[in-house]
């Protein structure tokens, strides 16, 4: 049995992540490939637990470093009970968000370092990395708009930080994506839904 492909969708709040999740795994299920959709924090009865954790309650809850200690743990359990069953099944797993979104949201925040996470992510999940991160990119105003229009105001811990904050995780994932040329795919996420499933449909056709 083959090993199944691993894709991340990235991005920062509102630019169209879950919406492609949903159409790429439908796309992709069209195409005979057998596919999983799931997302992160989250994907697994304990890493649910820790999304509510993390996500729900006051902007200072958590110290940076518990908050990124609790990411890695969420994708620890993601990776052993969803991910790799489902990846050594032969199956597809398509995920909205993974490491690459501690990097970006929890790198240099608290004074934690990229290498630092990628430590922890090292420990709780061996280091796996997605076959294709594909990032999708579209001008802030535009996600904020989006993001608003869903949200209606009502946004969770760490999505209703401030623009700066968002600014520099926008940047935090285009360094990423510069360091990783292989790994990432930048995909366009202006234009209707359909338009921006063809860019990630293409941005995996070598797979
Ligand atoms: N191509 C598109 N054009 C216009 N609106 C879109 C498009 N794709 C998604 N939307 C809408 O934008 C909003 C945000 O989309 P979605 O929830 O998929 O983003 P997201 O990246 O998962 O956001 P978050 O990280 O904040 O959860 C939703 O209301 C969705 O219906
Ligand atoms: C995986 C992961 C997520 N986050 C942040 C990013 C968002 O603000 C929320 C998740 O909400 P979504 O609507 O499901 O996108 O969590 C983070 O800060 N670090 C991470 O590793």
């Amino acid at each position: 049995m083959a090993r199944g492909r691993f894709i991340a969708l990235e991005g920062g709040e509102g630019v169209g992540k879950s919406t492609q999740v949903r159409a790429l795994a439908a796309a992709l299920r069209g195409r005979g490939h057998d596919v999983i959709e799931t997302r992160e924090p989250g994907g697994s009865e304990g890493a649910e637990a820790i999304r509510r954790l993390l996500l729900e309650g006051s902007a200072d809850r958590w110290t940076p470093g518990a908050e990124a200690l609790l990411f890695a743990a969420a994708r620890a359990d993601h990776v052993a009970k969803t991910i790799r069953p489902a990846l050594e099944a032969g199956r597809w797993v398509v995920t909205d968000r993974f490491l690459d979104s501690s990097l970006a949201y929890q790198g240099g925040t608290g004074g934690i370092s990229i290498g630092q996470l990628r430590q922890l992510h090292q420990v709780g999940s061996d280091g796996l990395l997605p076959d294709r991160t594909l990032l999708l990119t579209l001008p802030a105003e535009e996600a904020a708009r989006r993001a608003e229009a869903r949200d209606r105001g009502a946004s969770d811990r760490i999505g209703g930080r401030d623009a700066g904050y968002h600014a520099k995780v926008a940047e935090g994932f285009a360094s990423l994506a510069a360091g990783e040329p292989e790994r990432f795919r930048l995909v366009d996420a202006l234009g209707d839904a359909a338009t921006v499933t063809g860019r990630l449909l293409a941005a995996l056709e070598d797979l």
